[in-house]
């Protein structure tokens, strides 16, 4: 990448705190995605937010793991106050493909069908989070479909660390607000309450949810406008609700009982103390015929295993 600078064209999105480019080595025909955090002129050194996540990156790239998205390089240029970060390119993510799905229900008048690859994604993202949350003692606690990307071979990665922390929290607010997206994110960290890695696990079971129905918590808008907090807590009823009524329908997906899925976010979605945890979610029926690498697997055999399911990208 040298001292090129990305193209207009070439941006991918573009975050609270920094732009994502996509950008082609020189010489190699790697494609990379480099995010690029914007910083203020008058602002002396970058904004704590950005150095978080930069932090968090850095310990994502000293110990990688294949579900969670490949750093090549976090940088910081001190004569233009500039972080970057670069990343593998993946071409999609959680969220395209449930709204591609959904879109196509509608189009053919016939319900939302999960794609085949669902308990895949579902396991990959559990060892992605099983790796932060003991290997890195980290919290991700921004788990939602977006953030989910997915690479040329389909393998669902980790990525966006902007949420992310080292070691459980006492529930104080780091930057003023809560971390974490409106729906997605556990009613203890939106309420600024002590949480730990079963945050993340209650983000798990919005994910299964949302991949095996199709649905959307919070997407029936509140009668009168509320504090975030209370729509949070509204979001979290409705997706409890949800679970225990059936509504929308857990659909067939392959390998997978739509009565395990449902069962398996009813354990997620409890209160933090009586929800599931690692160890329980490896014994729970929707994952045993995943056949998970163990816990002490290293990167090579979670390869090993990605190759086996038909998840592991070709180097070129
Ligand atoms: N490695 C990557 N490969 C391809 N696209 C990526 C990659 N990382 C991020 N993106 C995409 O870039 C866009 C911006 O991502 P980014 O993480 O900066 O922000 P965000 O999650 O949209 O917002 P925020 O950081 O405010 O939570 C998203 O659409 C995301 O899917």
């Amino acid at each position: 990448m040298g001292n090129q600078v990305p193209f207009n064209q070439a941006i991918i999105g573009e975050g609270a705190f920094g732009q994502v480019f996509r950008a082609r080595h020189r010489r190699r025909e790697t494609l990379y995605a480099v995010k690029v955090f914007k910083t203020q002129r008058s602002q002396r050194g970058v904004s704590p937010e950005v150095a978080r996540e930069c932090e968090v990156g850095t310990h994502v790239r000293q110990t990688p793991h294949p579900c969670i998205v490949k750093l090549h390089m976090v940088t910081f240029d001190e004569d233009l106050g500039l972080y970057t970060l670069v990343m593998e390119f993946c071409p999609s993510n959680l969220f395209q493909q449930v709204h591609t799905a959904n879109l196509e229900a509608l189009s053919k008048s016939t319900h939302y069908k999960p794609m085949p690859q669902t308990l895949d994604w579902l396991g990959q993202v559990f060892l992605g989070l099983e790796h932060m949350h003991h290997r890195l003692n980290m919290l991700f606690r921004d788990l939602k479909p977006a953030n989910v990307i997915l690479d040329s071979a389909l393998c669902a990665k980790l990525a966006d660390f902007g949420s992310g922390r080292m070691g459980p929290s006492a529930g104080a607010y780091s930057f003023g607000h809560p971390a974490g997206t409106m729906g997605y994110c556990a009613p203890e960290v939106l309420g600024g309450m002590p949480h730990d890695e079963t945050a993340d696990l209650y983000s798990l079971g919005v994910l299964t949810w949302l991949l095996f129905t199709g649905g959307m918590p919070g997407t029936q808008p509140p009668v009168q406008p509320r504090p975030e907090v209370h729509q949070h807590l509204y979001d979290w009823m409705l997706l409890r609700k949800c679970v225990e009524d059936n509504l929308p329908a857990f659909r067939s997906v392959e390998g997978a009982e739509p009565e395990d899925a449902r069962n398996c976010v009813h354990l997620f979605v409890q209160p933090p103390d009586r929800r599931m945890r690692h160890k329980e979610l490896r014994a729970h029926p929707l994952f045993q015929s995943l056949k998970l690498p163990s816990y002490e697997a290293g990167p090579t055999q979670v390869e090993t295993w990605l190759d086996e399911r038909g998840f592991l990208k070709r180097q070129r």
